[in-house]
């Protein structure tokens, strides 16, 4: 019979993370409730449209025929409807595992069957093929999405995202980056579930990424990088008399040739932490723009 883990160990494994081991099996088991939830408070009045995409990417937008573009992890389609307004003949599937977000998405004045079809997927979970053909995807965007997966299912998320792109598509990322002042913040009020990894007062979660863990994590997952880069912004809140230095990592990657040479089995994590046994060559931090040169804006941010 399996005994219980000593309770001296018990203590030690929550005063070490701030969340007991209790509560993060419930932030993770309840990820979706929790998010669905976040949209019932918030409705579509939380996140600002993503205006920066096409300044940010419009290279990899633009181009000859049709392209067909996948929104991971939508919510209420900031991302999508700049995409639409910008490229009207691209398609964009849209997935979230909130209801209530596609909803939201689904009933935007811009939503339109000709140009967008948004569908209830959990990418931890649901094969994606089963709404999408394989490898017809051109882009696939995550904005600020892969943080709101534990570290153990990201491997999941882009195997399953590899099934629907086509040979030579793009995952275009942006996400919070290690260092963020939003992180250091959570580091002061015991919410850290393990490294990199908290969670909100709400029970939604937050991954701060490290360019090498990326790298490593789309490496590992058959993807090869195309661009990355800390982007760097002071963020002033002249009501609260606040300058707030934030960092997101902003990304490229092409699917690797030989796509099919990854099996989900080989992209899992080894361990049951994030401690994954990478194999892949890492950009050094040193060839990175770092430090940052921050730039100030007036913004109101998550
Ligand atoms: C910070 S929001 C970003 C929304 C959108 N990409 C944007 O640009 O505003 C993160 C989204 O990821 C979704 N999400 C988190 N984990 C997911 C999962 N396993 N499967 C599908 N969606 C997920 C959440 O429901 C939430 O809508």
């Amino acid at each position: 019979m399996a005994s219980e883990p000593p309770r001296k160990l018990q203590i030690y494994s929550a005063v070490n993370t701030g969340v007991s081991p209790y509560k993060r099996e419930k932030y993770e088991r309840e990820a979706q409730r929790y998010w669905d939830a976040f949209y019932k408070r918030h409705q579509n009045k939380f996140f600002k449209d993503r205006h920066y995409l096409e300044k940010d990417w419009g290279k990899y937008f633009s181009g000859e025929g049709r392209k067909v573009i996948l929104e991971v992890g939508c919510g209420a389609g900031n991302t999508i409807f700049p995409i639409i307004a910008s490229y009207p003949h691209a398609f964009v599937f849209a997935c979230d595992f909130s209801p209530r977000a596609i909803d939201l998405v689904k009933s935007h004045k811009d939503y339109k069957d000709s140009c967008a079809r948004a569908f209830i997927s959990d990418l931890t979970a649901d094969d994606l093929n089963k709404e999408i053909s394989p490898s017809s995807v051109d882009i696939a965007t995550m904005i600020f999405m892969l943080s709101a997966v534990s570290p153990e299912k990201m491997p999941m998320v882009l195997q399953n995202i590899r099934k629907i792109m086509k040979p030579n598509g793009y995952v275009l990322f942006r996400d919070y980056a290690a260092g963020d002042l939003a992180q250091e913040k959570f580091s002061d009020k015991g919410q850290k579930i393990s490294d990199n990894f908290y969670v909100r007062g709400d029970g939604t979660r937050a991954y701060y990424f490290s360019t090498e863990f990326l790298t490593n994590l789309f490496k590992e997952n058959g993807f090869d990088v195309e661009e990355i880069g800390v982007y760097c912004k002071k963020v002033e809140n002249r009501s609260r008399k606040v300058v707030m230095n934030r960092r997101w990592l902003r990304a490229a990657f092409r699917m690797s040739n030989g796509s099919n040479r990854f099996s989900s089995k080989e992209a899992l994590p080894k361990g049951s932490g994030h401690d994954f046994a990478y194999r892949s060559t890492c950009i050094p931090e040193s060839v990175l723009p770092s430090p940052c040169n921050y730039k100030t804006v007036r913004v109101c941010l998550r």
